[in-house]
């Protein structure tokens, strides 16, 4: 089974090519996410913004099905990838996941050398070409390449925060996939390794189609084309997320259309 995938060349730049409508998340009885679109447009970058347990990260982890790892995890609703349902019955997720790539909040390089780290789901796809070639591509891509050219066989374990995040982001692109998810990929890095982050970010949307959930809204200022702004329903005596408004993150940040979303963004300014 294969996924569709966009022939980047003759399609415009603002084709959606993750369509995500959410009915209902559940974890067990708790109804975490309710009532939200959030289109995906490629080769922008589309941020997810909202207080604390809005569930931006549910949100993002449903768009490649990382969330099917939680047993208790329940999902109605439809994600489009190009028109197809990834939550359909004959979809693999694990071919799921190779289109649309993740990087996490914690960088998580494996105890592997920085070589095998970039190598590791090229060995997993049974890539069967010149492997030094696409690592060393991806670690170019993820600006790593300079830094860690002499030291290829060192541990991934051994570098800087930020260097480990961006190794992370090397191993995510180095099987190609068409979007990356980030979820709060700087949130554990200083402001010199967050800036490089965010200007490889801005950098990988020329090649990739990138989501990311950040608390931090200068950051989706910055980087972002789109932005989503959720909140949370707390009217049913519940705590349930929900997209207030999207649209291009000037729109968002300067002219919202929702109350809600004008006193989240000037109780942050103010
Ligand atoms: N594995 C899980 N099991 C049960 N409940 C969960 C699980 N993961 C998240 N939740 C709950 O779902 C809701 C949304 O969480 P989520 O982490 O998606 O929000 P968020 O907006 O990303 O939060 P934050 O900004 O604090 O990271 C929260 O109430 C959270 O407690």
């Amino acid at each position: 089974m294969s996924l569709p995938r966009s022939q980047a060349a003759d399609t415009a730049p603002s084709e959606t090519v993750i369509d995500c409508q959410i009915d209902k998340i559940h974890y067990g009885d708790f109804l975490a996410v309710r009532d939200s679109k959030i289109p995906i447009e490629q080769k922008k970058i589309t941020g997810f913004i909202g207080p604390s347990g809005c569930g931006k990260s549910t949100v993002l982890r449903c768009l490649n099905r990382m969330n099917d790892l939680i047993q208790t995890f329940r999902f109605e609703g439809q994600v489009h990838y190009h028109g197809q349902d990834i939550y359909a019955k004959d979809v693999d997720p694990v071919v799921v996941r190779r289109y649309i790539g993740m990087v996490f909040q914690q960088p998580n390089p494996f105890s592997m050398s920085i070589y095998e780290n970039v190598a590791f789901g090229l060995k997993l796809n049974k890539f069967k070409g010149d492997m030094d070639k696409k690592v060393e591509k991806a670690l170019k891509r993820a600006f790593l390449w300079d830094e860690v050219k002499d030291k290829l066989k060192a541990s991934g374990l051994s570098l800087s925060g930020g260097q480990q995040q961006r190794l992370c982001i090397a191993r995510a692109i180095a099987s190609e996939p068409e979007v990356l998810l980030m979820d709060e990929p700087c949130s554990a890095l200083d402001p010199i390794a967050t800036r490089q982050i965010e200007e490889l970010m801005l950098e990988l949307k020329n090649r990739y189609t990138v989501a990311i959930v950040t608390h931090n809204m200068q950051q989706a200022m910055r980087v972002a084309d789109n932005t989503a702004f959720f909140s949370v329903d707390i009217s049913q005596g519940g705590r349930t997320g929900y997209l207030v408004e999207m649209g291009s993150t000037e729109q968002v940040f300067e002219n919202p259309q929702q109350t809600l979303t004008k006193e989240y963004i000037s109780g942050e300014f103010s």
